[in-house]
């Protein structure tokens, strides 16, 4: 075993607010990053989540014999990866709904839906939502959908991602008279949407030309699912920063007739495509980048696309591929496995090991680990068992237990790993927590080498649209290069994709329409943000 490098790596408690005096780029940087952070559960390794959201609404006679609530429900479950805090679903009967039906709660989809309460949520339409919390606390206060009562009858809506314009808009909204009651990016945006757009309303509210609105005062980041009475709008913004798409219910008996041949039953819209066929949808496209869906009962049409400022180029999240996302989602025309795969043949060119076996960090690291195996022709084997029942929502440790830290969550596969030169490759290193104690798990297992491979680039810089990737010197690639973290963890070698590797299998088998505007957000890794760095940054 390696003996371990110093590196000056922060402890939780020194992300302390500082006194106001210290207001130097990384103070700020770091009050502020408290600040947004205050009321959230502590993070000691990975990159957190983001939220999920999902609308179904029942095409034909109403009221709908499909089992609306149920639908989100089970499309929720199927985006609980990306946000385990609290969850919400709201239905409405159509346009002469007295009230939406509202059911929200702290906790995980099967903890705060039972039958009864589903039951209750009567209605032929409806939207959901599963958050992790980026702006405003983890409470009931800022759980979503958010709905509100407005001069046309009530509005909800669920939000995936993060206004990086978040105080200048809210100052905008405030000045205009209206109330705030949290400080949850997405109430602001609920009622950015009440405000009458400049060029006034003819015969009642104008919905499109409000969102219109909305999407040039908000640049980025937001996929949104927005319901009124009889209708569920779908909204991405200009960038395409998080994803958003949409699926057709049909039949379960299709005959020979393919999903697009027959009518729809419904209509659903969701943040990935990976719980359409547990719910009787078929994929049919992702919402485009600025587009704006309308979905009614009689189908869904596109409103309008709204256009990035100066030209600038599309950034979907690539972190979406690495990590993000479920393996069976499909995004710009690919599976997300297939990438990953691609990401690990990749690997394989760019930082080749003399080896006996590739293995993973289950399970983000598998697809990676056998696109890698493929490449270099090493022979794949499971060196680690994880156990599923350790989530986030695991009790917090004791001082002890937590310094056991992953050895709780995986055990070796000791008659894999035996004499064995080991090639593992994990997903991403982000605060550089997990690896040290897998490492040090195979070799007591008896791995003769432990050579680390991650399949995608070092983490540099923080998200500022969505992902919780707090201050840059968390962040262990800012602290010790990869030869240096190799020492640190006890790796034999460690080496990182390059970020030319990783964009390139990301766009190698890529279908769009529009290939001149396809482009990815690598900004946590080259400090390039799409919208330049943002002028006023809620940080
Ligand atoms: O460098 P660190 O800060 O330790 O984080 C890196 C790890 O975090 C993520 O996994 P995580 O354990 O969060 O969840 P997973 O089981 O979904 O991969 C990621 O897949 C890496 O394994
Ligand atoms: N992770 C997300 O997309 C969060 C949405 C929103 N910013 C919130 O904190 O609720
Ligand atoms: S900075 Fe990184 S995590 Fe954030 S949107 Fe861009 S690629 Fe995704
Ligand atoms: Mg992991």
């Amino acid at each position: 075993m390696q003996s371990n490098v110093e590196c000056n790596l922060p402890t939780p408690e020194s992300t302390t607010p500082t006194s106001c005096s210290e207001s130097n780029g990384v103070e700020l940087e770091k009050r502020n990053a408290y600040n947004k952070r205050a009321g959230r559960g502590q993070v000691l390794s990975g990159l957190t989540h983001e939220c999920g959201v999902f609308g179904a609404i029942a095409c034909g006679d109403w009221p709908t014999q499909v089992d609306i609530a149920q639908v989100i429900c089970l499309g929720l479950v199927a985006l609980q990866h990306r946000g385990q805090e609290s969850a919400g679903i709201v239905t409405s009967a159509g346009k002469c709904a007295k009230n939406f039906n509202v059911h929200k709660g702290m906790g995980m989809i099967n903890n705060i839906f039972t039958d009864d309460s589903i039951k209750k949520l009567k209605g032929n339409l409806g939207i959901g939502h599963t958050r992790y919390s980026t702006a405003a606390a983890s409470e009931a206060v800022n759980c979503q959908p958010f709905v509100v009562h407005t001069q046309h009858g009530a509005l909800a809506i669920g939000h995936n991602g993060e206004l990086v314009n978040c105080d200048s808009l809210r100052r905008n909204v405030l000045e205009r008279g209206v109330g705030l009651s949290t400080h949850s990016d997405s109430e602001l945006i609920t009622q950015a949407l009440c405000l009458n757009p400049p060029e006034g309303e003819r015969d009642g509210p104008d919905w499109p030309a409000r969102i219109r609105h909305f999407m040039q005062l908000a640049p980025m980041s937001y996929s949104l699912v927005i319901m009124l009475k009889d209708k569920i709008y779908g909204v991405r913004d200009p960038y395409g920063n998080r994803p958003l798409c949409i699926g057709k219910i049909v039949p379960l008996d299709l005959g020979n007739q393919t999903p697009e041949e027959v009518p729809a039953d419904g209509w659903v819209i969701s943040s990935e495509s990976c719980g359409f066929l547990s719910i009787g949808a078929r994929y049919m496209r992702e919402v485009e980048p600025g587009e704006i869906v309308e979905m009614t009962r009689n189908g869904i049409r596109t409103i309008d696309i709204v256009e990035r400022p100066e030209q600038k180029k599309q950034a979907f999240c690539i972190f979406e591929y690495v990590y993000f996302a479920r393996s069976d989602s499909i995004f710009e025309g690919q599976m997300v496995y297939s990438v990953r795969m691609e990401c690990g043949r990749q690997l394989a060119r760019e930082a080749l090991v003399n080896a006996d076996m590739v293995s993973s960090v289950p399970e983000s690291g598998t697809a990676a680990a056998h696109g890698y195996a493929r490449e270099s022709g090493l022979h794949f084997a499971e060196v680690l068992c994880k156990n599923r029942y350790v989530g986030r929502t695991f009790i917090q440790p004791s001082p002890r237990l937590r310094q056991l830290g992953v050895a709780k969550k995986f055990g070796a596969l000791s008659e894999n790993v035996k004499g064995k030169r080991l090639v593992l490759i994990d997903d991403s290193i982000v605060r550089g927590n997990t690896i040290g104690p897998i490492i040090r798990l195979l070799r007591d297992a008896g791995a003769s080498e432990v050579h680390i491979r991650i399949a995608s680039p070092p983490l540099l810089y923080p998200c500022y649209m969505g992902i919780n990737i707090p201050t840059r010197e968390e962040l262990i690639a800012n602290q010790l290069d990869a030869d240096q973290l190799a020492k640190h963890v006890g790796a034999d070698s460690l080496a990182y994709l390059s970020v030319e590797g990783l964009v390139q299998a990301v766009q190698r088998n890529l279908k769009s329409a529009n290939p001149t505007q396809v482009g990815h957000c690598t900004a946590c890794l080259t400090g390039e943000y799409p919208g330049g760095v943002p002028q006023e940054l809620s940080w």
